[in-house]
């Protein structure tokens, strides 16, 4: 397809949208903006975007396609702020926030003015915020929720879904309540038990330092979300309040039960309990998300000279340090060039890091 695609904020939905976008259509032109002006110049020496505007109103003039992918209070805003006029005609306008109620709320103001707004949200991500963890394949194999109201004609619907075609993602169609009350229990709820996980270990290092030191697998896989960006986490809570509080009292009356049977060496009804949980787990269907897992990525602001590659690499190899995948960003004439490294585990990455730092004076940065 042919058009202005304009994404506003470029972290890692909004630049994970921008590439998916582009690799489907080559000749859209992306255009982004962010108030973070590190973030929005990352995005353009990355290609995540072709030209980079300086606020929003510069971006929706020309845009055939707007994607808002900001946290959403600030998605919220953003549309009851929207300088309608500036609008082209035949506009789509979409997000990609993890509430929908009050984002679709929030545009009414856009669809009584008869603009397309259809409320979406690509259920995959990661707890990596920033536009350098940016990937075109985050969403391939994910479910792609919209929340189209009936105002909105359906070919502007397949439109957008055309538009969205390189994320590879399953299109399904819900009402906001719907989308709120699934992804209340399945995504958000889930980070608040996550972080919670994570304060009581705090609260128990203050006992004994050992703690953190030995925590281990369980305890890593089940809080890795609780490392998400907090900004995101909190307008989501405060935008699905209504299901949360729900969820936290048949969650506090849930734990009172379980607790009960832990008093009374209940040996039955802890055995059952962690039964049927396993039952219900191991039956969910299997569903691979296209993320790489090769995430753990050091970025390595390299000179440019012929050898230069070798040399990094070399430095890796004497410390037995793998790579899994190599990939030059940008090679700029007058500057530097960014070198992507990916490695198997954080471990191996913050390895490499070290190894850099002692043998080179590169700057790196994670992606
Ligand atoms: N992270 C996930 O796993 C995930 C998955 C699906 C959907 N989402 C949703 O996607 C949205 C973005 O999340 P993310 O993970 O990309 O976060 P992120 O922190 O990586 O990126 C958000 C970007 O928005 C920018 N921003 C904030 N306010 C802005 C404004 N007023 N104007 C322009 N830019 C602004 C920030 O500077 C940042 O670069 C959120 O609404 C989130 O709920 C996140
Ligand atoms: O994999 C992760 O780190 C995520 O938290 C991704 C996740 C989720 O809860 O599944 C987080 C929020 C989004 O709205 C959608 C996906």
């Amino acid at each position: 397809m042919q058009g202005n695609v304009f994404v506003v904020g470029l972290g890692l939905i909004g630049g994970s949208i921008a590439l998916a976008i582009k690799k489907a259509h080559p000749e859209a032109v992306i255009i982004g903006y962010d108030v973070n002006s590190h973030q929005l110049g990352l995005a353009r020496s990355l290609k995540v975007i072709d030209e980079a505007v300086h606020s929003v109103e510069d971006g929706l003039e020309q845009a055939d396609l707007i994607v808002l992918a900001t946290p959403v209070m600030q998605t919220e805003a953003l549309l009851l702020s929207m300088p309608l006029e500036r609008l082209k005609r035949g506009a789509i306008v979409t997000d990609v926030g993890s509430t929908k109620q009050r984002i679709v709320q929030g545009a009414r103001r856009l669809l009584d003015h008869g603009v397309a707004f259809i409320g979406g949200h690509p259920m995959a991500g990661s707890h990596k915020s920033g536009v350098a963890a940016a990937r075109a394949h985050l969403f391939e194999n994910a479910f792609y929720i919209l929340t189209p109201t009936d105002s909105v004609p359906p070919q502007q619907i397949g439109r957008l879904k055309q538009w969205l075609s390189g994320t590879k993602a399953q299109f399904v169609v819900l009402t906001p309540e719907q989308h709120d009350r699934i992804t209340g229990v399945i995504s958000h709820f889930p980070h608040l038990i996550a972080a919670s996980l994570v304060h009581q270990a705090r609260e128990y290092e203050n006992e004994n330092a050992l703690v953190s030191r030995l925590a281990a697998g369980g305890f890593r896989d089940i809080t890795r979300i609780a490392s998400s960006n907090p900004e995101m986490w909190r307008d989501i809570f405060i935008h699905n309040k209504c299901e949360l509080l729900a969820l936290f009292d048949r969650w506090i009356a849930e734990m009172g039960r379980l607790r009960s049977f832990v008093e009374e060496e209940n040996s039955i009804a802890i055995y059952h309990y962690f039964l049927e949980a396993k039952q219900f787990r191991d039956g969910l269907p299997v569903r691979t998300k296209g993320a790489i897992p090769s995430f753990y990525d050091l970025y390595v602001d390299v000179p440019d000279y012929p050898g230069v590659i070798s040399e990094v690499t070399g430095y890796l190899a004497e410390e037995n340090i793998s790579i899994t995948n190599i990939r030059i960003i940008e090679t700029r004439e007058e500057i530097y060039g960014v070198l992507r490294l990916s490695f198997q585990s954080e471990e191996d990455r913050a390895r490499a890091k070290a190894c850099l730092a002692k043998h080179t004076n590169y700057a790196t940065y994670e992606g």
